[in-house]
């Protein structure tokens, strides 16, 4: 059996996730030319690479088109429901960090704690005449967080593809989900993490498809084995 690994074809994780596996002896080669979305790895007959974004391997992994994938551990849990049973976090690979965090306006003195924003979001209607707004791309992990883990039942998300930061200024929503590294977007937009707000410290993982064919599979426990002696 081929076993198919899909890494990423651009942005932030691309190059350090080509360097982890050409560090474990993996050394990836396009097929055709350079701008090829297929890759294999020399003396690996029995491997082939995928080069995806991103967001499409997490998909990938989840409908068990590929074996294994190189994605963000956020992207996997919010594009996958019920993901442990779906995937294995087989490696944390050291990169790629950033945390997925409800973040409130800084003017909200009163607000430090998700219990206080719970509290905020009970008064919302009879106050504003509307529910808690909250603009996030993270809608799964946003609803299990705020309704799963703490009981908040009363607010509204707002879809947002990009610039989330600047919903509450613009008015379009009142609060944010959205993922920070060095925290200065959120500074920049006077917003505040709250001190049991983050949902998600996610980085880079090797995440593994559960498929019933891995099961004593030497290539699949070699790649994991491979990947996790560099780390
Ligand atoms: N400062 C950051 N901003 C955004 N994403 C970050 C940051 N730091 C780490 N990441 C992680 O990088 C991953 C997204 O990577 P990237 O933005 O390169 O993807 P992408 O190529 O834009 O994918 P797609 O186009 O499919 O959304 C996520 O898992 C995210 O958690
Ligand atoms: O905490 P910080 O270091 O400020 O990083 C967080 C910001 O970085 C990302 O945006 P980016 O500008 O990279 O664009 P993207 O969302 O399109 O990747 C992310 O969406 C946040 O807005």
């Amino acid at each position: 059996m081929t076993i198919t690994i899909a890494l990423p074809s651009k942005g932030r994780m691309k190059d350090a996730a080509s360097a982890i596996f050409e560090r474990a002896g993996m050394k990836i080669a396009a097929v055709g030319n350079d701008r090829s979305y297929r890759g294999r790895v020399e003396g690996w007959d029995d491997v082939e690479i995928a080069f995806l974004s991103a967001s499409e391997i997490s998909r990938e992994i989840g409908s068990g088109a590929v074996d294994f994938g190189v994605t963000g551990e956020d992207l996997v849990r919010e594009g996958l429901a019920g993901a442990e049973a779906r995937v294995e976090f087989a490696a944390r690979l050291g990169f790629g960090h950033a945390d997925v965090v409800v973040a409130v306006p800084e003017i909200w003195y009163d607000v430090d704690t998700m219990a206080d924003l719970g509290d905020v979001a009970a008064d919302f209607r009879a106050r504003h005449g509307r529910r808690l707004a909250i603009a996030t791309k993270y809608w799964r992990l946003t609803q299990q967080f705020f309704s799963g883990s703490h009981g908040i039942q009363l607010y509204r998300i707002v879809e947002s593809l990009g610039a989330t930061e600047g919903a509450p200024a613009s008015g379009s929503a009142d609060i944010i989900v959205d993922i920070t590294s060095t925290g200065s977007t959120l500074k920049a937009n006077h917003l505040k993490i709250l001190s049991d707000g983050v949902i998600l410290h996610s980085e880079a993982c090797l995440v593994r498809a559960r498929k019933p064919a891995h099961e004593g599979n030497a290539t699949i426990d070699r790649i994991i084995a491979a990947v996790c002696a560099v780390l």
